[in-house]
C-alpha cells in the first residue's frame, strides 16, 4: 500500500489529503502538525476549518485511510510520498523584509526530512514557494543523504478557500513539476497515478521544476490583477456615473476577456494574492528587473487604495466624521462560505473606521470574536504564522461589539457594511 504523508494540516492539507484519500483508497493518507489543537479538531466533529462539503469527505474516509496525527516524525519516515504545505509568509524581518517569502517553516520540514527518513522519498512542494526553492530544498535534502534518494516535485494548489472539495474535485488543471531525468520522470508519473484515480489525464500538466513554481506565482498575479484593474474602473466609474457592474458585464462578454472574476470590491483580501505578488515583486527585484517589478507593485498599491477609498467614502458622507457613530459590519472574513479572516479587507476597513472613533457592530457566524479582536490589534503579515505562534489575544478593543446576530448588528446604526 503506497503511504502518503501531508505536513501541514491547514487549509490546503487538510482538504487536499481529504479528497486523495477519498479518491484512493488503497492509498493510506496521513496529515500531521505541530499544531496540536488543530490536530485536535481534525479528529473531532469540530474540523478547524469552514468549508462546504469538507464534513462529509472527512467522515468518509477518517479511520480508514485518512488519518491526523501529532506524530510527524513517525509518519514522515514511513511515508513513500511527502507532502508539504506548511506556511510561507512574508518576511516581517532582515534581507527583504515586507515582500521575500519566509521558508522557516519550510526549511525545518526539510531538515526533518532529512533526519528521519530510512527510505526513499519523494518530496512535494505543496505550499506556495519562490521559483527555485526546490534546488534549495535540495541542498537540504541530499547533505547528509545517508545514501536515501530523494525527487522533488513541484505541485502547486490552485483551489479557491469556499469552494474547496468542488475545486479538489473537478480541478481546472493539476501541475506537476519534476527534474528532466529519468528519476524525476519516474517520481512525476508516480505522483501523476495518484491524481490519475480521479483527474482526466489532460487535465495533468507535467512541466520542469521551475516552470510549475513559477506558474503559480504568476496565476495569483494574473487573477489579483483582474480584480485591481476592475477595481480600478469603479473609481472611474463613480466620478463620471458609469456602474461598474454594468462595464463588468460588457467588458467580459469578450470570449478574449471572460466574463469570471471581475466583480469590483472593497478590495480583494485572503492570505495569497498579496503574499504572493509581494513575493514575485522580490523575485523580480533580485534579478534585476526593475520595471516588471514596479507593474506588479501596481497592483497592490491599487488594493490598498480602493480600501482606503471606502473608508473615506463612508467617512466624507457622514458629515465627515464618524466619531462616536454606530456602524455594522456584516460579515468580516476575505469572502463567503469561510471563516477565514487572513488579510481580508474587512480588517482595514475597521481599522480606518476606528481611526476616526467609529463604534464598530460585528457579525459574522463563521468567525469567533477572540479572531476578531486578534486581527484588529496584529502587526501586518504576523497572521500567517501556524497559530500558537501568532500573539496572544489582547483584553479588548476598545468601541468594538461583536455580535451573534445581524439584526442585533444593525440596531440604532447610523450605517450597515457588507464587507465582500
Ligand atoms: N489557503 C489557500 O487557499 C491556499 C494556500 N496555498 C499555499 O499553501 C500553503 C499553506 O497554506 P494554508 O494551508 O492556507 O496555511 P495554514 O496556516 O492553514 O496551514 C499550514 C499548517 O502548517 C503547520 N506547520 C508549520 N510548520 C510546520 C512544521 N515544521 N511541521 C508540521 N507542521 C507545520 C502549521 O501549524 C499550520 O497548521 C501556503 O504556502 C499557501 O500560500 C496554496 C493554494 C491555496
Ligand atoms: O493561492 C491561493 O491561496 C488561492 O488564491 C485564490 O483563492 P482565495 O484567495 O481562496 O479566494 P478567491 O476566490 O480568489 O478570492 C480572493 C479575494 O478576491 C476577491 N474577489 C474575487 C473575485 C472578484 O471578481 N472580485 C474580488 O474582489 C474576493 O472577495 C476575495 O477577497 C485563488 O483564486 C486560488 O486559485 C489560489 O489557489
Amino acid at each position: 500500500m503506497v503511504k502518503i504523508c501531508c505536513i501541514g494540516a491547514g487549509y490546503v492539507g487538510g482538504p487536499t489529503m481529504a479528497v486523495i484519500a477519498l479518491k484512493c483508497p488503497k492509498i493510506e493518507v496521513t496529515v500531521v502538525d505541530i499544531s496540536v489543537p488543530r490536530i485536535t479538531a481534525w479528529n473531532s466533529d469540530q474540523l478547524p476549518i469552514y468549508e462546504p462539503g469538507l464534513d462529509e469527505v472527512v467522515k468518509q474516509c477518517r479511520g480508514k485511510n485518512l488519518f491526523f496525527s501529532t506524530d510527524v516524525e513517525k509518519h514522515v519516515s514511513e511515508a513513500d510520498i511527502i507532502f508539504v504545505s506548511v506556511n510561507t509568509p512574508t518576511k516581517t524581518q532582515g534581507l527583504g523584509a515586507g515582500k521575500a517569502a519566509d521558508l522557516t517553516y519550510w526549511e525545518s520540514a526539510a531538515r526533518m526530512i532529512a533526519d528521519v527518513s530510512k527510505s526513499d522519498k519523494i518530496v512535494v512542494e505543496k505550499s506556495t514557494v519562490p521559483v527555485k526553492t526546490a534546488e534549495a530544498i535540495e541542498k537540504i535534502l541530499t547533505h547528509n543523504s545517508k545514501e536515501i534518494k530523494y525527487q522533488i516535485l513541484s505541485n502547486p494548489e490552485f483551489l479557491a478557500e469556499g469552494t474547496a472539495i468542488q475545486d479538489l474535485f473537478n480541478p481546472d488543471r493539476v501541475l506537476i513539476g519534476g527534474r528532466e531525468t529519468p528519476d524525476g520522470q519516474k517520481a512525476i508519473k508516480a505522483l501523476k497515478d495518484v491524481y490519475a484515480h480521479w483527474v482526466p489525464e489532460d487535465r495533468i500538466i507535467t512541466t520542469n521544476l521551475w516552470s510549475a513554481e513559477l506558474s503559480k506565482l504568476a496565476a495569483n498575479a494574473f487573477l489579483a490583477q483582474r480584480i485591481s484593474s476592475v477595481n480600478a474602473m469603479s473609481a472611474l466609474c463613480e466620478a463620471t456615473g458609469a456602474d461598474v457592474t454594468q462595464v463588468s458585464h460588457a467588458v467580459g462578454k469578450d470570449s478574449r476577456i471572460g466574463s469570471r472574476f471581475l466583480n469590483a470590491s472593497v478590495g480583494f483580501g485572503g492570505s495569497c494574492f498579496q503574499k504572493d505578488i509581494l513575493n514575485l515583486i522580490y523575485i523580480c527585484e533580485c534579478n534585476g528587473l526593475t520595471e516588471v517589478a514596479n507593474y506588479w507593485k501596481q497592483v497592490i498599491k491599487v488594493n490598498d487604495y480602493q480600501k482606503n477609498r471606502f473608508v473615506n467614502r463612508i467617512v466624507s458622507s457622514m458629515f465627515n466624521t464618524v466619531s462616536g457613530k454606530k456602524i455594522a459590519v456584516l460579515g468580516f472574513a476575505f469572502k463567503k462560505d469561510t471563516g477565514d479572516t487572513r488579510e481580508t479587507a474587512a480588517i482595514d476597513v475597521c481599522k480606518g473606521l476606528l481611526g476616526d472613533k467609529a463604534r464598530l457592530s460585528i457579525y459574522d457566524p463563521q468567525v469567533t470574536e477572540d479572531q476578531i479582536r486578534r486581527d484588529l490589534s496584529m502587526n501586518k503579515f504576523d497572521w500567517d504564522h501556524p497559530i500558537h505562534l501568532q500573539p496572544a489575544s489582547p483584553s479588548a478593543v476598545k468601541r468594538v461589539n461583536v455580535v451573534w446576530d445581524a439584526y442585533q448588528a444593525t440596531k440604532g446604526c447610523s450605517w450597515g457594511l457588507h464587507s465582500y
